[in-house]
């Protein structure tokens, strides 16, 4: 059973309607309606004057229940409540999606005694305070509705089936036994009936859920960066092609290439689909010193970039790794990359020597003792698909991969009432006596149930459906 809000959807008792399909000409567009008198508008609009049998699609005329002037031919189906997406009783009218005929259909609606437009989110919101789902998987449907690339559509989808609300109650179930033995032995404690060792059980799942939350907590990064974009950022010596291979991966030009030493600048940014994963492309200045006040600014800019870098790509030319620029880059940034920071983490690297165009066909390894590299061409597109699976695998370790990971935490909120949890069930193992404890579990559970929505407030909850449109 889902939990349903406590929350009552604003305004509920009127019927809503609104075009859910994309504004603008296309095939068919989808009309619903949401509310008690969803039945009758169905009614009122369609000829003959009956509504069809629940969940099935029948062809019916429309017309305006004002004039009797014909509208449209088109397929309607009932879906009385509470069987329905919203929980109420729902009508959609699947009509020709001409301009006319939508501002025709959606007009008689407004005509119907009970019926207003609906407003952005309202119909998610009717579901999720009916019980039909969680904010969790309001949140998933959301970012299923803004998905533009693979990964976000698979971990939305995920999101939106309620694995992470899922995880959130077993997480409360573990706090409210804990929380029933530390009142069994308040009531109890004295009593020779007392199981021996509640107190020890209650503390060890404490235990527990404090390594499962912190596992998550650590990965809540990942789960942001996959709802945002990874920052990957192209850096290298001067003309090694790096803005090169930004419009290649970008499939757009992006940045201006030259032949001319120190062309790119500034650091230029551009969002892009790698390998399925979103992420946030940034063009660099090559680096090299004692050059001009302009392009050492640059230089200071692409050194700033790779700091927040969740990726590098560096960029070599392959015929020219024995230049000073070029050695110079490998002790800088690539060597440097691959040794472990004192926190144990590594700064995540992808090494690239492209203009392999260049090198003789059959000829000897370019060289031998670079560190583990991919050999590119961005001039005939040669290793590009090699490329693009190295990214693929990186940007997984990096946004966490929706196909084979646990739900991740995509946003700031689930990351503050974990963590929130987690202070919560801190203060349960410092507590001097039990009914402090008894109180730190209740605190701890509830920011778990706050996650999934129990109890949520109006102000999040404003927030959350404001980022819907009309219709949804
Ligand atoms: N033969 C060959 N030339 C390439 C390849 N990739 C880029 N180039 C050429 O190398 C030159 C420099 O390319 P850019 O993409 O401007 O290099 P960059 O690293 O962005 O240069 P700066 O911004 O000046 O640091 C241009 O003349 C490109 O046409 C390649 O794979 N093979
Ligand atoms: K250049
Ligand atoms: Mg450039």
């Amino acid at each position: 059973m889902r939990q349903a809000s406590g929350a009552p959807a604003p305004g509920s008792g009127a019927t809503i309607f609104a075009l859910s399909s994309g504004q603008g000409r296309c095939g068919i567009a989808v009309i619903r309606t949401s509310g008690p008198a969803s039945g009758h508008a169905l009614r009122s609009l369609t000829a003959p004057r009956d509504v069809p049998p629940p969940r099935s699609a029948c062809l019916r005329l429309l017309s305006d229940p004002r004039t009797g002037e014909p509208l449209d031919r088109a397929l309607v189906l009932w879906f009385p409540g509470p069987q329905s997406f919203t929980g109420e009783d729902c009508a959609e009218f699947h009509v020709h999606g001409g301009p006319a005929v939508v501002s025709g259909v959606l007009q008689a609606l407004g005509s119907v005694p009970g019926l207003r437009p609906a407003e952005a989110g309202e119909f998610t919101r009717r579901a999720f305070a009916h019980g039909k789902l969680s904010l969790t998987e309001v949140e998933g449907l959301a970012d299923l509705i803004h998905a533009e690339t693979e990964a976000q559509r698979r971990q939305a989808l995920r999101q939106l089936d309620g694995e992470l609300g899922h995880l959130c109650r077993s997480w409360a179930e573990t706090l409210t036994k804990a929380l029933a033995h530390v009142e069994a032995y308040i009531d109890f404690g004295e009593d020779d009936n007392l199981e021996e060792g509640v107190l020890e059980r209650a503390d060890s799942e404490v235990r527990e859920l404090e390594v499962a939350l912190g596992a998550h907590l650590r990965d809540a990064r990942r789960g942001q960066r996959l709802r945002s974009g990874a920052h990957v950022v192209v850096a290298g010596p001067p003309n090694a092609g790096k803005s090169s291979l930004v419009n290649l991966l970008s499939r757009k030009p992006v940045s201006i290439v030259s032949p001319e030493p120190g062309t790119t600048r500034d650091v230029l940014e551009t969002p892009v689909d790698l390998a399925g994963f979103p992420a946030l492309l940034s063009d660099t200045a090559g680096l090299r010193e004692g050059v001009g006040p302009v392009e050492q600014e640059g230089v200071r800019r692409a050194r700033e970039r790779l700091e927040q870098a969740d990726l590098i790509l560096a960029v070599l030319d392959a015929s020219d790794l024995a230049s000073p620029y070029s050695c110079n880059f490998l002790d800088t940034v690539v060597t440097p990359a691959g040794a472990q920071s004192p926190n144990g983490s590594s700064q995540r690297l992808l090494l690239v020597l492209n203009k392999s165009d260049l090198l003789l066909p059959g000829g000897p390894e370019p060289s031998p003792d670079v560190p583990p590299h991919l050999l590119l061409s961005c001039l005939t597109g040669e290793g590009l698909d090699g490329l693009l699976e190295a990214l693929r695998k990186e940007l997984a370790e990096v946004c966490g991969d929706p196909a084979t990971g646990p739900p991740l935490l995509t946003r700031a909120r689930h990351q503050h009432h974990l963590q929130s949890c987690l202070d919560a069930l801190g203060l349960y193992k410092q507590a001097k006596d039990l009914a402090l404890a008894a109180e730190a579990l209740r605190v701890a559970r509830g920011h778990l149930t706050r996650l999934t929505g129990g109890g949520g407030t109006e102000e999040i909850l404003d927030l959350i459906f404001r980022d819907f449109c009309v219709g949804k």
